[in-house]
């Protein structure tokens, strides 16, 4: 379903404050740094994502990935540095407004209302994307449209029957689908996941995935992806980059990049093939 599906276009209440991305370079960030403390946890890490590619950010524990994701949406503000999507500086932004501009990130279920259903969180998504108002929500023939629409989107994570069922009922990986359904109903430009199979059983890790590669395949989208799993990030991506004590040590094509010796150093000797063993390697 494309945006325009959803009869908004002359509606005064909502609100589009993104351009439109097209002729642009996509997500830059140039020297971002974050220092806690004495300690740099991101350090002077350089680099531009592209429509249309997935790129994993990988590295030992405490590399600084998540603290990279959080100086990317806006969760925290970089000590130096800054982030520029499609040629503008957001750098100076806040969460919300990078949201705002196309920055969509799963938050590991911290971004659901647990009281809510599977469908009202969606809507809600829905409505925020598209800034609907109070009374335009009251419209019955828009609360149809919004109802519709949040229904596909989790139709297309495979919870259209569980649509009626509060979130606190809903089993670990459902919800983690349902935060899928979430992203892809604030339409983003940039999809970040963090862990998206995190806690999943083994059963329902593929549906995540399959999820992951269909936005790949099906919508010219900046992804990045967190993932501890290397055999997760070797079918799904890319383009891998490589932090190791919050810099940057290797940038480039998935098979070179896990055999390349500076990321075997940084795994402690690990081979390419049992990157995850025994809590080293690809975390
Ligand atoms: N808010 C904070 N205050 C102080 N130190 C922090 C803060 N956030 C992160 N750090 C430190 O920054 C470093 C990087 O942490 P980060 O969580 O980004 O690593 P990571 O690569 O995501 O690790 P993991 O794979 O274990 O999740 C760590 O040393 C961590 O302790």
């Amino acid at each position: 379903m494309q945006r325009n599906d959803l009869d908004v276009a002359t509606d005064t209440s909502t609100v589009d404050s993104r351009a439109e991305p097209a002729n642009r370079s996509g997500l830059e960030i140039r020297d971002l740094s974050i220092t806690f403390g004495g300690h740099t946890a991101v350090d002077r890490v350089s680099c531009a994502f592209h429509a249309g590619t997935l790129t994993s950010i990988v590295g030992p524990n405490g590399a600084g990935k998540t603290t990279l994701f959080n100086l990317i949406s806006g969760q925290l503000n970089a000590t130096a540095g800054s982030v520029r999507l499609f040629d503008e500086d957001i750098t100076a932004l806040g969460a919300p407004a990078r949201a705002d501009k196309g920055l969509g990130r799963a938050f590991q279920l911290t971004n659901l209302f647990p009281g809510l259903t599977a469908l009202e969180n969606v809507r809600l998504a829905v409505a925020s994307r598209y800034r609907i108002g109070h009374i335009f929500w009251q419209m019955a023939a828009r609360r149809r449209d919004i109802s519709d629409r949040a229904a596909a989107y989790l139709e297309q994570v495979n919870l259209g029957k569980r649509a009626d069922t509060p979130v606190a009922n809903l089993p670990h990986g459902d919800q983690r689908k349902l935060e899928v359904a979430l992203l892809l109903a604030l339409e983003p430009e940039v999809f970040m996941f963090d862990e998206p199979t995190a806690g999943m059983s083994v059963d329902e890790v593929p549906v995540i995935l399959d999820l992951i590669a269909d936005i790949k395949k099906h919508q010219n989208k900046i992804i990045l992806l967190v993932e501890h799993k290397m055999d997760v990030v070797r079918s799904l991506s890319d383009r891998i980059v490589v932090l190791h004590n919050g810099e940057l040590v290797a940038d480039g094509e998935p098979a070179q990049v896990i055999a390349s010796p500076v990321v075997q150093q940084v795994y402690l000797g690990t081979s390419p093939d049992q990157p995850a063993a025994a809590g080293s390697a690809v975390s």
